[in-house]
């Protein structure tokens, strides 16, 4: 059956019109330049064209994946909801069986579940479909375009506007492609606005338009075509055609020196299709299972987002604060004759001055798990701490027992040679600051223990011993604090921002890039229900995430947690979303990994140095430390710092800064991304 019979030349009502239609890239690159099209509504238009003449971005203007700079399109189907849109590239998720394709699809087009269930079966056989449990990312080439094909028939659309969609498929199938579309025109009134590759292909459709130089050459029936320039073929019309406007053009040129009047009205014109409504219920829910699909294929991305704050919350445990063991020192003790082996013999308690002291001392410091080291010279000794082999040397003078006692005894009226033979001499490698620090303080601390030890088992003050100054119980913390419990509200808020904006980024480039963001708009997807969608699984993952970490940080190991958990989860919580913001803002921004990559690890690194998770942010130079506050992840670091340590509440300024400062960076970056969507016309890569 010919269902060419449509007459075309009938006053039919226009399904798809454009006027004047004026786009471009940059002032070199005009792709459409006064192009008028008109569409009756119930026929197959077919779109043709050399490869690059502007096809593709037509469709897009007329779609609103694109917007004119100039010009007038009229789309009577007037909904999105109404339009079914196959891209040129394939635009489906890869992990997706065809049902579950099918499922987002029609759940975005508000069908039942019965009717999708429906039109996948009808669909599967007519387009020779695979089984509807097939993952679309093992089909072949041809396959994947024609699930991409049954996706834009599966609402039954009025308005069917396809991308080169038999490329790729074989010709038996092709041909009944075409029949299929003949007849839904005919059968359904519906409208569909196809481009191919394949000339003679088109020759079936009602209406032609051949296009070159941004212009329709010609827009009739195939028949009409031939006739006019008495060709055989389309190829020979579109070649006459062709000749004829460059001949034309040419004259042009010449007249205005080449130059290009381009029409730059104040207001852009109209986009033709509009959304329902900004936020429906039913499309949100229809992106919660698509992100559902998304985890349940991607078992192995969700078990490293859940596991990777934990693994490094266990590292950082074991790893960061704890104090060096068994640091090797250099002893030399010249009033030891046997060396420090003989000390083990002699009793570590009592008053007897006969007995060497530095023993006593060197005890000391074993039990602080040193590993004394004997050499017989201090010069052996130096060259070890030089070759590394020991961190310090210590020496005693032969005579140190006794001048020490004498020391003790005479007081002010101590000899100079008494007091200079009693001094512990002490060299360092200073060049590992915490190393060095430790050796100092455990040097300083053993020998007021031991010699309190040797003033008690005397009868004497054991507090005259000590140094006058008394370090009372600390009022926050405890009096040897761990480098851990300084650092570790830096490591879960650091981890707090910055996985909601990988798996942010992550999920939204992922789409922009393969297409899938566009395919969802188009289908009547707004960008708010992308957003609000996320936010639903980004929480629920965020949730999960600082559990474990709490749980790692604070349960099985002893960092403080004194305050309201509820005000600490709540900083968490926001520092989470200025973190998932950030992610909105980079992926809106860039349009490829690579620069995404490089933006988040370029912020990463002098966010991490100026949050004061390192060192604190008043030894930092005051240009960067009046730079460092404002920062994202600063004040809201020292919140939690404040909270979980010190226990202050909100109305305390510490505290009540973090709330606003992340408050206010989630505003900053939710501004900064609607810009960037604005001036970008949505979320489509630049390509
Ligand atoms: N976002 C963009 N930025 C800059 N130039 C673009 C953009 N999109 C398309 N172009 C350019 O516009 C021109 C027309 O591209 P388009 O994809 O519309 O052609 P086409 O006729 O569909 O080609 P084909 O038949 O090969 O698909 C090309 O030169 C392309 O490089």
């Amino acid at each position: 059956m010919d269902m060419n019979v449509i007459n075309t030349t009938e006053e039919r009502p226009v399904a798809v019109r454009l006027r004047d239609a004026y786009k471009r890239f940059s002032v070199s690159n005009v792709i459409l330049r006064g192009l008028n099209m008109t569409v009756p509504e119930g026929t197959v238009y077919g779109l043709l064209g050399p490869s690059g003449c502007g096809k593709t971005t037509l469709l897009h203007c007329i779609v609103g994946r694109s917007e004119l700079d100039s010009g007038e399109i009229q789309v009577k189907a007037k909904k999105k909801a109404n339009v079914g849109y196959m891209p040129q590239e394939i635009a489906l998720y890869n992990e997706f069986s065809i049902m579950e394709t099918m499922t987002y699809y029609g759940r975005l087009f508000g069908l039942s579940a019965a009717k999708i269930e429906q039109r996948t079966n009808e669909l599967l056989t007519f387009l020779e479909l695979p089984a509807k449990s097939s993952i679309v990312g093992r089909l072949s080439g041809g396959q994947e375009r024609r699930v991409s094909f049954a996706v834009a028939l599966l609402h039954d659309p009025q308005l069917l506007i396809l991308d080169e969609p038999t490329v790729g498929v074989d010709p038996v199938l092709s041909a009944s492609i075409w029949e299929h579309l003949l007849q839904m025109a005919a059968n359904g009134n519906k409208t569909v606005i196809i481009t191919t590759h394949y000339i003679e292909e088109a020759r079936q459709a009602h209406t032609i338009g051949l296009m070159r130089n941004g212009q329709l050459l010609a827009e009739e029936s195939p028949a009409q075509l031939m006739l006019r320039y008495n060709c055989s073929n389309l190829e020979h019309a579109f070649l006459e055609l062709s000749k004829k406007q460059h001949t034309s053009t040419i004259g042009r040129e010449d007249e205005n020196c080449n130059i290009e009047e381009y029409p730059m009205p104040k207001q852009k014109p109209m986009v033709p299709l509009q959304h329902d409504t900004n936020c429906s219920f039913k499309r949100i829910v229809a992106q919660l299972m698509k992100n559902f699909y998304w985890m349940k294929r991607n078992k192995a991305i969700m078990c490293f987002l859940l596991l990777l704050p934990v693994v490094q919350c266990f590292l950082f445990c074991l790893c960061i604060g704890r104090d060096p063991h068994g640091l090797k020192v250099a002893v030399v003790d010249e009033e030891l004759e046997n060396g420090i082996s003989g000390c083990h013999q002699l009793p570590s308690t009592g008053c007897n001055f006969s007995l060497p002291l530095s023993c006593r001392y060197l005890h000391q410091l074993q039990r602080r798990t040193y590993k004394l080291i004997e050499y017989t010279n201090i010069e052996s000794a130096k060259i070890a701490v030089k070759r590394n082999k020991v961190w310090g040397l210590v020496y005693f003078s032969s005579n140190y027992t006794s001048s020490l006692v004498e020391r003790i005894m005479e007081n002010k009226d101590a000899s100079e040679l008494s007091m200079e033979l009693s001094e512990v001499n002490i060299w360092q490698d200073m060049s590992n600051q915490y190393i060095s620090n430790l050796i100092r303080r455990d040097v300083l601390d053993g020998y007021i223990e031991f010699l309190q030890k040797v003033f008690f088992d005397c009868g004497w003050p054991p507090r005259l011993a000590n140094i006058p100054i008394e370090l009372g119980d600390a009022v926050y913390g405890n009096n040897n604090p761990s480098f851990s419990h300084f650092t570790a509200p830096a490591i879960i808020s650091l981890f707090e921002f910055y996985l909601p904006m990988v798996f942010t980024v992550g999920a939204i480039l992922m789409e922009k890039m393969a297409g899938l963001l566009e395919r969802s708009l188009v289908a009547g997807v707004s960008v708010l229900e992308v957003v609000l969608s996320h936010m639903v699984v980004q929480f629920i993952v965020l949730s999960m995430q600082t559990t474990l970490m709490m749980l790692v940080l604070f349960v099985l190991y002893d960092n403080p947690l004194k305050g309201s958990l509820v005000w600490i989860l709540l900083m968490l919580f926001l520092t989470g979303a200025s973190g998932m913001c950030y992610g909105f803002m980079v992926s809106v921004m860039c349009d490829t990994d690579t620069a995404a990559t490089f933006m988040g690890l370029g912020s990463f690194f002098p966010l991490a140095m100026l949050s004061g998770m390192m060192w604190p942010l008043e030894g930092m130079h005051w240009i960067l430390r009046s730079v460092g506050w404002i920062l994202p992840i600063t004040l809201s670091t020292e919140t939690f710092r404040a909270l979980s340590a010190r226990a202050w509440t909100i109305s305390h300024p510490t505290v009540y800064k973090g709330f606003f400062s992340s408050l206010g960076w989630i505003c900053f970056f939710l501004f900064v991304t609607m810009l960037v969507i604005k001036r970008n016309n949505g979320l489509r890569t630049k390509k």
